[in-house]
């Protein structure tokens, strides 16, 4: 199947010269949950800033359900919805008329059933006729969403879904992120935090510095994220490994002076006791031990540390 929006060698250079997005390509499928992951100033927004015109590329091509993001602005973008991190409307304006005008912008024939739909199911009916003012700061997260909605894109953008919100709120908006792809809706949601992720998507893309380092199936990166070392230092040189423990797929280096074992930490079993158990039994002693982090791991430890020691 043709992907739904398809990305290719997309740059962004500021003026003042930063290059926030750096050659990335993508390609998303219909009815998939993508997370982008990334430290601040990765380029997540930019990059969905791009993609539903808000930002002009300097180079590269976007394909939205076949239609091209800048010749065809307009048959492109109605595909889109996008959610956005801030509140941009009018305080005044009314609860249930601003979902309403969201999709009149679109030239949309008016739809009241529809409205009052998407306002339930985000819980906002009660709040219809108050003035976006008299919302909690909850509230008004979820009414960006119904905005996002009131045109039935086929694609939503959801930019920073969670960041500053409470528990129940994050729970909610995992609720609301089901129940639109039950429905068939593509997600894009960007996210700082790899648990959020894990919770919502199925692939997850790490950007970093405008580039995108790794796509990945959830679940294959989950398992890497699980992934640990456990290295041993001999107390006496090793030839080889020794038959007995041909099962655990140790790696020998150091000049034979060291032995590393990875594990699953997600497994219901590490297999380190039998490990140790039967190094014993083989006769092979050790002086040390140490436990290292997968590299996947490394590598969004490092972006996020990265990224602070900046701040
Ligand atoms: N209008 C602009 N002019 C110049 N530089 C910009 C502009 N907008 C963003 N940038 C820079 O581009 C880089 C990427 O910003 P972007 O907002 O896309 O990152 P992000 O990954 O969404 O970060 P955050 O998680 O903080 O929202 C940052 O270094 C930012 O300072």
């Amino acid at each position: 199947m043709s992907p739904i929006l398809s990305v290719r060698d997309l740059e962004k250079t500021y003026e003042g010269g930063f290059q926030a997005l750096k050659s990335v390509s993508l390609d998303i499928s219909q009815g998939e949950v993508f997370a982008l992951l990334g430290p601040n100033g990765a380029g997540k927004t930019t990059l969905i800033s791009t993609i539903c015109g808000l930002v002009q590329p300097t180079g590269g091509s976007i394909q939205v359900g076949g239609h091209d993001a800048i010749r065809e602005y307009r048959a492109a973008r109605q595909l889109i919805g996008l959610v956005p991190q801030e509140m941009p409307t009018a305080p005044f304006e009314i609860v249930g008329d601003t979902v309403a005008m969201s999709r009149g912008l679109f030239g949309l024939k008016r739809d009241p059933a529809l409205i009052e739909r998407i306002l339930k199911d985000l819980t906002l009916w009660d709040k219809k006729d108050n003035p976006i003012m008299a919302l909690s700061g909850g509230m008004k997260r979820r009414l960006l969403v119904a905005k996002a909605l009131a045109h039935e894109p086929k694609i939503l953008f959801l930019d920073e879904p969670t960041a500053g919100v409470d528990v129940e709120l994050r729970h909610d908006m995992w609720r609301i992120v089901g129940e639109l792809k039950e429905k068939g809706v593509t997600i894009i949601l960007t996210t700082h935090y790899i648990e959020e992720a894990e919770q919502m998507a199925e692939r997850v893309g790490v950007i970093n510095k405008g580039e995108i380092i790794l796509v990945e199936e959830k679940q294959e990166l989950m398992r890497k994220l699980g992934r640990k070392l456990l290295k041993l230092s001999l107390s006496e040189p090793l030839d080889a490994i020794p038959e007995e423990l041909k099962g655990y797929e140790l790696v020998l280096e150091d000049d034979g002076t060291s032995l590393t074992y990875t594990y699953d930490t997600h497994a219901e079993r590490t297999g380190i006791t039998s490990l140790l158990t039967d190094l014993a039994s083989a006769g092979v002693r050790f002086q040390d031990l140490q436990t290292d982090q997968s590299s996947l791991e490394d590598i969004f430890v490092g972006l996020v540390r990265e990224n602070r020691d900046q701040a």
